[in-house]
């Protein structure tokens, strides 16, 4: 499949009642259908809400370019496993994107590097594309900051590269001190781990997208420039017009990609 230009994601996380992500998706829903960015394919949107929500947004997406996903998933697809959800239910339920591993469930839930490559070997075995969070704790210079992104990169597809599973990855970088916070990580930071994190060649049979989250709002994407292939959204898609406003900004992004000039 086609990747868009810039890639852009929004977790809902915990933050909404069921009604509140239906109204939300209605007013994301009606921005998608009229964006030409997005009717075009120059601009992806996935969005994950609490799984409750997964079948009825794929319903009000159902006639946009916007594709859904879950916050998490089982490594294993069917039995005896209580309260959890498998790769298969999701892709009967439409989704296309499944996050794993974000620092909220490595804290809260102690999810660890062995589950999370599991889960994102029964990911790809199911047709789904992982959306790999990964980051530092600390804050550290950008060349440790790489170096510490480059293991959790290999121990997270190391059951995939073991089963020589392939496809596309999406490698959400959320440096941990930078999520729900005031601010994003300077910018200067994160066009530099970028640049290095695109530049990691030797991590298996996999199609990257480097998209960045932690706090990123508008403005951000405008700022970052070609050193990101998009953002990885939370707090700051709350309001659809600042979502928008995001979607404009990966939309002029998109018109000077060194592909758009080339086509
Ligand atoms: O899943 C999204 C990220 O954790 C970012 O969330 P945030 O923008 O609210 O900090």
């Amino acid at each position: 499949m086609t990747q868009p230009r810039i890639t852009l994601g929004v977790s809902l996380k915990m933050y909404f009642s069921y009604q509140q992500t239906l109204a939300w998706s209605e007013e994301v829903a009606e921005i998608a259908r009229h964006h030409p960015a997005m009717v075009n394919g120059e601009v992806g949107l996935f969005v994950l809400p609490a799984f409750p929500a997964i079948a009825a947004i794929g319903q009000i997406f159902s006639a946009t370019a916007v594709s859904i996903g879950a916050q998490d998933l089982c490594w294993e697809d069917s039995g005896a496993w209580t309260g959890e959800v498998g790769g298969p239910m999701l892709a009967e339920l439409g989704c296309r994107y499944v996050e794993i591993g974000h620092a909220e469930r490595r804290r809260h839930f102690a999810e660890t590097d062995v589950q999370i490559a599991a889960k994102l070997a029964a990911a790809l075995r199911n047709g789904l594309t992982p959306v790999l969070c990964f980051g530092e704790a600390q804050q550290l210079p950008p060349d440790q900051a790489i170096a510490t992104c480059r293991q959790q990169l290999i121990a997270a597809l190391s059951e995939a590269n073991r089963q020589q599973l392939s496809g596309d990855v999406v490698l959400a970088w959320e440096p941990q001190w930078a999520i729900g916070a005031p601010a994003p990580a300077p910018d200067a930071f994160i066009a530099e781990v970028c640049h290095g994190l695109r530049q990691l060649h030797d991590l298996g049979d996999f199609r990257f997208r480097v998209i960045y989250g932690g706090s990123a709002g508008p403005g951000l994407l405008s700022r970052l420039g070609h050193q990101v292939n998009g953002l990885f959204l939370g707090r700051f898609a709350h309001q659809p017009t600042a979502l928008r406003q995001i979607i404009d900004e990966a939309a002029a992004l998109a018109a000077t990609s060194p592909s758009a000039t080339e086509a």
